[in-house]
């Protein structure tokens, strides 16, 4: 038997285990059938995912790593709502200074977080992550209930397909992973369906890779915002241009910047902690 601390935390509903392990001694290299375990919504606590909370071990800027893993216990390289929730998590614990910018390292290098302060128009704290210049890559295709729909490749230090459609329930039930290309994505993909909703405005559905469907993905809210802003013709010389993006379970923001970064913006809060004797 095992006892440990745990949190429970989400992003617009893209939910997360936390395991707070500073010292690297608690939890040592996850395994995949514990993450599993944990994540499973019948058999266990249920999540799309588990962060690890981690002093980094490179030197460098960032004080803590974020050990991200897909809820079938599979590593990805990058989570935008996971590295929201863990900035988070180490603001709520007292453990960052959020009045000036905080370096996170990931598998896809380090992402600087900004704590943006509730206002009128925002009525909660934002948490913003820069995640760098992502990649539109080609084209691809996936293929849905039989129907077959173009999707641009867009590399967000994870793999993604968007693919736009007339009506998001076009999707499916997404209970079964649509069919992509591995000659493309030859370590799997996450799938975004996007419906547009109005100038500079849009709406997704995902199926996740290692998760499944999930009721929102920062990385695709990213990937998604990107290939909008290249189908409506956006010149990235003309400054910073925002995207609304509505999934399932809230609305985050996505801004280009003139120097392409990409900026994912919204909500995330720590809904349960305590300490765990895990029977599994
Ligand atoms: N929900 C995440 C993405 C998590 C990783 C993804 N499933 C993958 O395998 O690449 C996000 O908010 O970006």
């Amino acid at each position: 038997m095992t006892s440990f601390a745990w949190l429970k935390g989400h992003g617009t509903e893209n939910d997360f285990v936390l395991l707070p392990d500073p010292d690297g001694t608690v939890h040592g290299a996850l395994a995949p059938a514990f993450v599993a375990a944990l994540c499973d919504r019948r058999r266990g606590i249920g999540a799309d995912g588990v962060l690890r909370v981690v002093r980094s071990t490179h030197d460098g800027p960032a004080e803590w790593f974020m050990d991200y893993r897909n809820a079938d216990g599979s590593i990805a390289e990058m989570c935008g709502n996971g590295v929201r929730v863990f900035a988070r998590y180490l603001a709520d614990e007292g453990l960052v200074d959020t009045s000036s910018p905080v370096p996170v390292a990931t598998r896809d290098g380090i992402k600087v977080v900004t704590y943006v302060p509730a206002s009128s128009d925002e009525p909660v704290e934002t948490i913003a992550i820069d995640m760098g210049v992502p990649a539109l890559l080609g084209e691809s295709k996936v293929v849905v209930e039989g129907r077959s729909y173009a999707a641009r490749h867009v590399d967000v230090g994870n793999p993604h397909a968007v693919a736009f459609v007339d009506d998001l329930a076009d999707a499916g039930t997404l209970l079964v992973e649509p069919q992509y290309d591995a000659e493309v994505y030859p370590a799997g993909v996450n799938i975004e369906f996007v419906e547009r909703r109005g100038p500079r405005h849009v709406a997704m559905r995902v199926h996740e890779r290692g998760a499944g469907e999930t009721r929102s993905c920062g990385t695709g809210s990213v990937a998604v915002a990107l290939a909008a802003a290249e189908a409506d013709g956006v010149d990235p010389s003309e400054g910073d241009v925002t995207y609304r993006v509505d999934v399932l379970g809230g609305t985050l923001h996505i801004t280009r910047r003139a120097d392409g970064h990409a900026v994912l913006a919204g909500p995330a809060e720590i809904i349960a902690r305590g300490d765990m004797t895990w029977l599994g």
